[in-house]
């Protein structure tokens, strides 16, 4: 059997940080969505396990979250099976789109199929926890309240299509670089969550940016100064409003519509790394075919 899956990147629309565990994890209560922006995964039962990575360079070995999914899903499940996974990777690297997490969500949701293992996603969603916080999130998808450590998630109804243009500087950041900036006592304007809540809900989309906020952004912009001029590049070319994504250094901005959105994705594309037009989704991993 051959399973061709979708790995949805997502946005945050909101990150408040509420204190740090002891750990050195921090709690949260974030508002998350899915976009139109995914890697392509297949993965095929084979003699023996093979990965190839074809697209952006990412580690093509153990290193990847992809292969970590395989060894995790083989060690709660016993099949010792092999499998031929290839993945194509079109969401930039290090820039808080949770690529890698979703990458490790498709695995996880591909393997349960391949190995007919019939695991419910509350199990899955426990499983990938322990690859990553986000991950449990790519799993369930669509737009939702994540709290804990982003893995306790509350689905929200609604969260229509709202348009984004993502622009990400040539510079990433990394997570773990980004949290350690991270001081919680300047951590800006907080987000309005339940209020934002209701907006999204609702579709209202000019009550967005005054609602929203990112309390990852100051350490990230200390990091790479860039996503400040992102965002203002962004309002220039006639967002509502910039945020930006999860640890950075992507930023988006809100457009009142797809028209407008695209145009100015267009018109940004020559100064930036990355410059895309993309539309909120209701799905994360999706299953593009079987055979
Ligand atoms: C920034 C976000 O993308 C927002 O959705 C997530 O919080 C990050 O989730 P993620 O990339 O899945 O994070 P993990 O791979 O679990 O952790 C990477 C690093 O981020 C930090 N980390 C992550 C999640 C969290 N709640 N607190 C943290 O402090 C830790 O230093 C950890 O070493
Ligand atoms: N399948 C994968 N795709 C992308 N990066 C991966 C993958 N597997 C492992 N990695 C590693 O993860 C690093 C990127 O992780 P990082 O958390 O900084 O950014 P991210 O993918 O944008 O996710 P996030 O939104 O959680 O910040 C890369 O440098 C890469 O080495």
């Amino acid at each position: 059997m051959k399973i061709t899956l979708m790995a949805r990147a997502k946005i945050n629309w909101s990150i408040d940080v509420l204190g740090r565990r002891e750990d050195g994890y921090h709690l949260l209560d974030m508002v998350m969505q899915s976009i139109g922006l995914w890697d392509v995964l297949t993965l095929e039962s084979a003699r023996e396990d093979t990965f190839c990575v074809a697209g952006r360079p990412v580690p093509a070995n153990g290193d990847n979250l992809v292969l970590k999914a395989v060894a995790l899903m083989r060690e709660a499940s016993g099949v010792s099976e092999g499998v031929a996974a290839e993945l194509t990777k079109t969401i930039p690297v290090a820039a808080g789109l949770g690529g890698g997490s979703a990458d490790a969500a498709a695995a996880l949701v591909g393997l349960n199929r391949l190995w007919k293992l019939k695991y419910s996603q509350e199990r899955l969603c426990e499983l990938g926890g322990r690859l990553g916080a986000d991950v449990p999130f790519m799993i369930r998808g669509g737009l939702c309240r994540a709290q804990g450590v982003g893995d306790e998630l509350t689905p929200l109804s609604g969260g229509g299509a709202f348009h984004l243009v993502l622009l990400k500087p040539r510079k990433g950041v990394s997570t773990r670089l980004s949290y350690g900036r991270l001081r919680l006592d300047r951590l800006g304007r907080r987000p309005r969550t339940e209020a934002l809540v209701e907006a999204l809900k609702r579709g209202e989309s000019r009550r967005i940016p005054e609602l929203w906020g990112n309390g990852l952004e100051p350490g990230s912009a200390e990091l790479c100064p860039d996503i400040l001029k992102a965002k203002a590049a962004l309002v220039n070319a006639g967002a509502m409003g910039a945020l930006m994504c999860g640890s950075g250094s992507t930023v988006l901005g809100l457009f009142e519509n797809g028209e407008q959105a695209r145009k100015s994705a267009q018109e940004l594309r020559k100064d930036w790394g990355f410059s895309r037009a993309v539309r909120t989704q209701s799905r994360g991993v999706t299953v593009m075919d079987e055979q």
